[in-house]
């Protein structure tokens, strides 16, 4: 199905262009061996394409730098190539590092002057809808310097004193008011000057761009995310990722 006929936010005249940041260079352990995961199928398709399609789907997306695996530049650049993407976007490609955080400055680093907001999606969450990306870049445009889709749980959580050794049960410790928790999602959105800062500023361990932007203690805000911007994780993620897709499919008469 052609996005081309959906209202977004790059449908209206605006200064600030967006530029989508995809990092790609993880292995995909959890995954289960086999190539780098970004670069496994996913309806006969590598998933990084999927991804790097649901970010150009954005009429606001007028370029796209893949974080490549440090060895396999050179492929996703002949994929970028083989693939149909809208001529509209362009595409940089770079070499990852050993960390998602890592590989995101890398992205960064690529990325030229001219766009001022900045989105970072994951590859692994290669079915993101267009509406999702939409809602993120507007709030961006809104003034918000950092942007999460998220969640609501459905599981109750708990907090625990990790095992001392594997397999040994774990004390709980809390458990955090459900209401107030979310499952955080990509793309998240940045006001680029804020994401730069962020990179260059906070060291340590981080899981998500968002968490970065909060220990420079600037607010980040969350739209509703999108059941189907799962991130593919583990082996019945890829089982439902395919089922997705097949439902898609079938929607669209294809
Ligand atoms: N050194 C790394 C590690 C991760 N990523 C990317 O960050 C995203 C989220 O990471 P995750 O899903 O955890 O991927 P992997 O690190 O590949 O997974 P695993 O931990 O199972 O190996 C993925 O698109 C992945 O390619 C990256 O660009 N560079
Ligand atoms: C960025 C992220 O997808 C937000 O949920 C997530 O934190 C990535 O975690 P991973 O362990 O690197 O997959």
């Amino acid at each position: 199905m052609s996005d081309d006929s959906r209202p977004s936010p790059s449908a209206a005249p605006s200064a600030a262009r967006t530029a989508a940041v995809i990092p790609a260079a993880g292995r995909g352990v959890r995954l289960g061996p086999g190539a780098p995961k970004a670069l496994r199928a996913l309806g006969g398709t590598p998933m990084l394409i999927h991804a790097v399609r649901a970010m150009a789907a954005s009429r606001a997306v007028s370029l796209v730098v893949v974080v490549a695996p440090p060895e396999g530049a050179a492929e996703v650049k002949s994929l970028l190539d083989a693939y149909a993407l809208p001529e509209r976007t362009d595409f940089v490609v770079v070499p990852g590092g050993q960390t998602r955080q890592e590989s995101v400055k890398l992205g960064l680093d690529a990325l030229p002057p001219g766009h001022d907001i900045v989105l970072v999606h994951d590859a692994a969450r290669p079915l993101v809808p267009v509406d999702t990306v939409d809602a993120v870049i507007e709030a961006v445009r809104d003034g918000a310097p950092a942007v999460v889709p998220a969640l609501p749980l459905a599981d109750t959580v708990k907090q625990v004193e990790p095992a001392r050794a594997p397999g040994e049960p774990e004390p709980v410790v809390a458990t955090p008011e459900r209401a107030r928790l979310r499952a955080v999602q990509t793309p998240q959105g940045f006001d680029r000057a804020t994401l730069v800062r962020a990179h260059e500023t906070v060291t340590g361990d981080v899981t998500d761009d968002a968490g970065m932007v909060e220990q420079l203690g600037l607010t980040v805000v969350a739209v509703p995310g999108h059941e189907e911007a799962f991130k593919v994780t583990r082996p019945l993620d890829l089982v439902l990722a395919e089922a997705v897709l097949a439902r898609r499919r079938l929607n669209d008469g294809f």
